[in-house]
């Protein structure tokens, strides 16, 4: 049966002055999947990471989502083509409660309707306590969980998450692996880089390994272990 993708990264380049981050990086992500990309540090991975989000233009190559070349397509227009995405730093807003700030980037819904789905979103990942927390007052592993409501109040079809499982506590990693299988069985397709092998190896179905801008291997976890390139070039 052939692939149904739902994002695919062509041949891209991409150079900060005289620096070569991307290398004629390709990848594809399979519709309804959990696709990672790991890499050593400088690798590319940020660098990918804001191409697809549109938050920088590629020198040369191609972003198609959903078969449509989105290579020179905003952050706003990414967005609009059901594209979410969560940032290594959070970007909530500090004066606001957490309901407020998942209330905020609501668009086109009534307030009782933004709210409500905003609730539903905080019961499905756990956290209706933190609901009139201020944003200043979240810890670090409650700001990433927050970024992920807030994330899905657009009701993306795509989340791109940028190192979700960084700097948290194993059990809070884990609470994050079990909402993120939670939310690939409603379909969603999650696309993430992250540094921590413990989970990336237990929850992609597909990884892409980056080295100098190039990828070096894909496959599913067990071909990612066993590859002598990736030992090479990461382990
Ligand atoms: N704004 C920039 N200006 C100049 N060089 C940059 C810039 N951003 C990244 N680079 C360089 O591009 C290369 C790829 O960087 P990138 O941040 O994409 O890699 P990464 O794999 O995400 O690294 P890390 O794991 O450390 O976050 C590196 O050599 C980096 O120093």
């Amino acid at each position: 049966m052939a692939r149904d993708n739902i994002l695919l990264v062509d041949s891209v380049h991409k150079s900060y002055g005289g620096r070569v981050a991307l290398n004629g990086a390709s990848l594809e992500v399979a519709k309804s999947s959990i696709t990672g990309v790991i890499g050593p540090n400088g690798s590319g991975k940020s660098t990918l990471f804001n191409i697809v989000a549109g938050s920088l233009r590629p020198d040369a190559g191609h972003i198609l989502l959903n078969g449509r070349d989105v290579s020179q397509a905003s952050p706003a227009d990414i967005c609009r083509q059901g594209v979410g995405r969560t940032f290594q730093i959070s970007r909530l807003f500090s004066e606001l409660t957490v309901l407020e700030n998942l209330v905020a980037i609501a668009h086109g819904l009534s307030d009782h309707e933004a709210v409500e789905r905003a609730m539903g979103l905080l019961e499905f990942l756990e956290i209706t306590g933190l609901r009139d927390k201020w944003g200043r007052e979240l810890s670090y592993g409650q700001c990433k969980l927050v970024e992920i409501a807030r994330a899905l109040m657009l009701q993306p079809t795509v989340m791109l998450l940028d190192e979700p499982f960084a700097g948290i506590n194993p059990r809070l990693q884990n609470r994050i692996v079990d909402h993120l299988q939670g939310l690939r069985e409603r379909g969603l397709t999650l696309f993430f880089i992250d540094h921590e092998m413990r989970i990336v190896l237990g929850i992609c179905d597909e990884l892409y390994v980056l080295a100098e801008g190039q990828v070096i291997a894909n496959g599913d976890p067990a071909e990612i272990r066993a590859s002598q390139a990736v030992r090479e070039a990461y382990f």
